[in-house]
């Protein structure tokens, strides 16, 4: 069964998450769909969703604190007030268009996994480092790692190479392939992809050897959409 993972970005409101929410939940419980679902609003729309059973919430990002100065960041004190212990951590936009350094992320990554949060830890690759060949990715890829415990239960990987986050570009089922196998033979955690999942696509990308699920971007914003995306995938 596929981990199924919608990351909102900086997208939907408050009012538009909970009826996308809400609406996803219903769906998987009235047709007793038990895929692996999580939804990452943004930080503004986090809520306690007390209704909701069937899907987890998750933060894209939080920082390395339970509360204090730092100016436009979240901490533990504001996701523990609506329940949150799943996070995103090292999106490939936090590392290069927000300037996350891979130590940071590792602090952020060690601090969040002392107080037990489910991590989706995501890397991948840019453009320039893909056309260099398999090698290199695999060896910019382990650099990801570094200060990274891959042994903590709590983990689940998303590679997402950055040339195709966002571009509709979709990695071929070969590049997905070699990536995730090379990927698992060093770390047994679940592993999803994630660039340009599309509802068109998603079945055949979660049924390449070594993909456990999908971490979906734009083609996840619209709900009937992401149903779509779950009912493609449910019987996998
Ligand atoms: O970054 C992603 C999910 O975290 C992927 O985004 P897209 O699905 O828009 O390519």
């Amino acid at each position: 069964m596929p981990i199924i993972a919608s990351n909102f970005k900086t997208n939907h409101t408050r009012k538009s998450t909970n009826d996308f929410i809400s609406s996803i939940n219903e769906y998987l419980k009235s047709n007793d769909i038990k895929s692996e679902v999580y939804v990452f609003p943004t930080a503004t729309s986090l809520n306690d969703f007390d209704t909701v059973k069937n899907l987890t919430v998750g933060t894209q990002n939080a920082y390395y604190t339970e509360k204090g100065s730092f100016t436009g960041e979240i901490g533990t004190q504001q996701l523990d007030e609506f329940g949150i212990k799943t996070i995103l951590i090292g999106h490939s936009e936090r590392r290069h268009i927000l300037g996350e350094s891979q130590e940071e992320i590792a602090k952020k990554y060690e601090f969040y996994k002392a107080l037990g949060y489910t991590i989706i830890y995501c890397i991948g690759e840019p453009l320039e480092v893909k056309e260099s060949g398999l090698e290199n990715t695999l060896e910019y890829i382990y650099e990801q790692f570094v200060g990274i415990d891959t042994n903590y239960e709590n983990l689940i990987l998303a590679y997402e190479p950055v040339w195709a986050i966002g571009t509709g570009v979709t990695a071929t089922n070969d590049d997905i392939k070699n990536v995730h196998t090379a990927i698992k033979e060093k770390i047994d955690k679940p592993l999803l992809y994630g660039g340009s999942v599309k509802v068109n696509n998603v079945r055949e990308i979660c049924e390449i050897p070594n993909v456990d699920g999908a971490l979906i971007g734009t083609a996840s914003w619209i709900k009937e959409d992401f149903i779509q995306i779950i009912d493609n995938t449910k019987d996998l």
